[in-house]
């Protein structure tokens, strides 16, 4: 992408509004712009992240088995009359009528509506186990958006529903999910530690959230430190492999790890005092086992293996990816702005001509923008006429993985500049050889 074509509104001061360091960098880098109290638009450079930060959530679910769908945002009230959530969901639910006069509302989660499509279709328990997905946008009223797109009003976030014959299966499928969790958020360089949490308005027994340690997290939590040196599950995990599965899920919850509203000061109290981890956190995952909580009141039912009628056992696992956005940039970040992770980077190069309109630089600029695009890398070529000071700090600020300085003395000796931003660590090289390292 050539930046003079782009849409990138970088703004050079801070926005006063912003309270937490994410909120600041994503609207000076031009990632977000507020429309209303806790609704955003994601402008061009942010959804970029959002979408790799989805690409990463959908491999991880499809690994473990789950299927991907897509449910509407907008669902019927009656629905929610069905489980009984309809008037407790309270004023977080936006409620709206159509032309019709029909009470409808915008979807905060979807356990109703993933139980009703199942019911439809599912009569024997051949067609468990089964877990179903969708990445789609929410709505919770929350009384005090902020932060951000960390605490928003309308959010994105991949929910995926399991069904299985029995409490022993949902177990099975809890565990896949559970996995496949530490697996994402590894892969987006975060460290993600799985707690025991409340279940709240979901329900259920069973329940962990899966939590990034920030400074600015909202969650209060405590854990031992050896979570943090925690190997993820590889890629070849088998995931039909029950016992291999719990023993995973066992080496991750049997140290001690809680957020505020289950912590048992006693047990937290019995680690060894350097291994004791107070912190605050952002929670970027929450998984659920609540059995038949909506499969009884929406008569989810299939016949077993006994040719009896047996309710469907279900779980619920949410990620919330335009959360993690802003979970990103807390967890990396330094004095000039965003550092990305490769892995959810907008783009992983940034070239920047540092005389733009000398034939030199931009000569070699332009070649080198075309061998790496033909290389099938996400480049974004700076060949706007700003001046070098301006075009190194929008570089650091928006947080490419790697920069390549061109300018007129290093070309002159063959030569231009690899930076990279994680470190800072710069040197002279050829621009064959910064293919030869990108490629
Ligand atoms: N107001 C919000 N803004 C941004 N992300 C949110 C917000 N509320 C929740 N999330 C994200 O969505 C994830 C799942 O939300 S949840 O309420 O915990 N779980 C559910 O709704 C279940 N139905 C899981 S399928 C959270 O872990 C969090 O990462």
């Amino acid at each position: 992408m050539r930046l003079s074509r782009y849409f990138l509104p970088i703004l050079r001061e801070v926005p006063k509004e912003a309270e937490i360091v994410s909120h600041r960098l994503m609207l000076r880098a031009g990632m977000v712009r507020q429309e209303s109290a806790g609704i955003y638009a994601w402008l061009p450079l942010g959804l970029r992240v959002l979408n790799k930060v989805c690409a990463i959530v959908r491999e991880e679910q499809n690994r473990a088995g789950a299927i991907e769908l897509l449910m509407p945002t907008i669902q019927s009230a009656d629905l929610w009359r069905e489980s009984g959530r309809y008037d407790d969901y309270g004023k977080e639910m936006l409620r709206i009528r159509d032309r019709h006069e029909r009470e409808m509302l915008f979807g905060p989660t979807n356990e109703e509506m993933i139980t009703e499509i199942v019911r439809g279709y599912v009569k024997s328990y051949k067609s468990l186990p089964l877990n179903l997905y969708h990445i789609q946008w929410k709505f919770r009223d929350e009384v005090r958006p902020r932060f951000g797109v960390y605490r928003s009003r309308e959010f994105l976030m991949k929910d995926a529903y399991s069904f299985d014959l029995d409490a022993e299966g949902a177990r099975h499928s809890y565990n896949k999910m559970f996995v496949a969790y530490l697996r994402t958020f590894s892969r987006m360089g975060l460290k993600a530690i799985p707690m025991v949490a409340d279940t709240g308005p979901i329900g259920g027994n069973l329940s962990h959230e899966f939590i990034i340690l920030a400074s600015t997290g909202e969650s209060e939590v405590f854990c031992h430190a050896d979570y943090l040196d925690k190997a993820v599950p590889g890629a070849g995990t088998d995931f039909e492999d029950r016992a291999g599965l719990q023993g995973l899920v066992d080496q991750w919850t049997e140290l001690y790890a809680a957020t505020s509203e289950k912590h048992d000061s006693d047990a937290f109290g019995a680690i060894p005092e350097p291994r004791r981890l107070a912190a605050r956190g952002i929670e970027v995952g929450h998984i659920f086992y609540f059995g038949t909580k909506y499969s009884a009141p929406f008569g989810a039912k299939v016949q077993g293996p006994d040719g009896a009628e047996h309710m469907i056992h279900m779980g619920s696992y949410g990620i919330g990816p335009s959360r993690l956005v802003a979970a990103l940039i807390e967890a990396s970040h330094d004095e000039a702005g965003i550092v990305w992770p490769e892995a959810v980077a907008p783009f992983r190069v940034g070239i920047l001509n540092l005389k733009t309109g000398d034939s030199a630089t931009d000569a070699a600029c332009e070649d080198l923008y075309a061998r790496l695009v033909a290389a099938g890398i996400d480049v974004l070529y700076d060949d706007t006429d700003e001046r070098a000071g301006a075009k190194f700090a929008s570089a650091d600020l928006i947080g490419l993985p790697w920069q390549i300085l061109v300018g007129p003395k290093s070309l002159a000796a063959g030569k231009v500049e690899l930076k990279r931003r994680v470190d800072g660590t710069r040197e002279l090289v050829s621009p064959d050889d910064v293919l030869e390292r990108l490629t």
